[in-house]
């Protein structure tokens, strides 16, 4: 057993200050201006500025601690973008930016990824380590752009680790699995356009909010009726807009959403129907249909032998316990870096009665110590 506790005396302590700093500032996908800031600002105060460099890739930033006697390259990334959601906690802390939140524990992830830095900033590790600040994993996706990178190719780790907070897992419980993880994503952005007029001559318009509204409910047949019932699949409609007044019929309206799938196959099906039905809905309410697949994300699939590995590790901490997880069609851009570099996505149990996404969400800052102490023995073994 190794107990993180006995082994480590570190302060955590400053990374909770830290997560409440960051989450008071969410900014949306490649605006995370002041994020980098506060992140920058922290970095250039780190000791040992011989083994530690960074660089800045748009509103990211890679940090590169140089090995003792280095035989690899151990990557750990973190997201650093907010939503726009309006918070509802009561918290002290609460966002400062109005109508955005950090309602996905991106707060989290930046602060636990500062710990794990500062431990090995005074601790030199055995091997090279690259902390990756990832901007936009809500949308519009950093990190495939990144991997694409210059700045990113010349430092490219051999190994990819990131950790994603589980708000259904009590603090101390860890989860994850081999292979397939997290579903293929695709956006769905919908225009429609018809003809305007006074909501009492509907004869002499083509209103849109009918024709979204029956589009909508033809959507929902595509997991019940097209994808195989052996199968899985997920068309969500999270927004519809249309219209400018009660009394007058609507010459606009716009849908949005979220594909999931379980395979490439899959997802290409889900669109070819989608395509069938707005085709369907431009002839039968002769109004023009435009279509945007917006941000697409490959799965998440951890790789057999690292993850294995991981897990082993795992079940020999004192202080923390493994769940086996379940395969969620949650959507992660941290797949892309799994394409090319062999390793891994965990969930981190912070037991928030609210979920990933809710305006109310409040993880429990004790699981940060938790993801540092396990981060920093997990690179010490590894
Ligand atoms: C962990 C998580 O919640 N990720 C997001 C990723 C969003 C991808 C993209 N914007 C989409 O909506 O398809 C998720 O919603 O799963």
């Amino acid at each position: 057993m190794v107990s993180g506790k006995d082994t480590l005396a570190f302060n955590t302590e400053p990374f909770i200050k830290i997560r409440k700093d960051l989450h008071q500032i969410p900014e949306l996908g490649f605006q995370e201006v002041k994020t980098q800031r506060y992140l920058l600002n922290y970095i250039e105060e780190l000791p040992n500025k011989d083994w530690l460099e960074w660089k800045t890739w748009r509103t990211g930033i890679l940090v590169r601690l140089g090995g003792s006697s280095p035989t690899r390259t151990i990557g750990y990334r973190t997201d650093i973008d907010g939503l726009p959601i309006e918070e509802e906690t009561a918290l002290p802390f609460i966002s400062e930016h109005p109508g955005m939140m950090h309602a996905c524990g991106h707060d989290l992830h930046m602060s636990i990824a500062l710990g794990v830095l500062t431990y090995f900033s005074g601790h030199q590790p055995k091997d090279n380590l690259l902390f990756v600040f990832q901007p936009a994993e809500e949308g519009p996706g950093g990190a495939k752009p990144m991997l694409e990178s210059e700045e990113f190719k010349s430092w490219k780790p051999d190994r990819m680790v990131a950790l994603h907070i589980a708000p259904e897992l009590p603090v101390g419980t860890v989860g994850t699995k081999t292979g397939f993880l997290f579903a293929n994503t695709s956006e769905l952005f919908i225009d429609l356009k018809g003809k305007g007029g006074h909501a009492a001559y509907p004869h002499q318009a083509n209103d849109m909010v009918i024709a979204a509204s029956y589009l909508v409910t033809q959507l929902q047949t595509i997991v019940s009726r097209n994808v195989s019932p052996l199968d899985s699949a997920v068309v969500t409609i999270g927004k519809i807009a249309g219209g400018t007044k009660q009394n007058i019929i609507a010459e606009n309206a716009r849908i949005e959403g979220t594909i999931r799938t379980l395979t490439i196959d899959s997802m290409h099906l889900v669109k070819e129907r989608i395509e069938g039905m707005v085709k369907g809905i431009e002839s039968s309410f002769d109004c023009e249909l435009s279509i945007d697949y917006g941000a697409n994300y490959c799965q998440v699939f951890n790789s057999e032998a690292e993850t294995s590995a991981f897990i082993d590790f795992v079940k020999e901490l004192d202080y923390v316990k493994f769940f086996e997880s379940e395969k969620a069609m949650t959507g992660e851009d941290f797949g892309y870096f799994l394409e090319e570099i062999p390793g891994f996505m965990f969930w981190l149990g912070v037991g928030s009665e609210h979920g990933l996404h809710s305006s109310k969400l409040n993880p429990n800052e004790d699981a940060i110590d938790c993801a540092i102490r396990l981060l920093i023995d997990y690179v010490k073994g590894a």
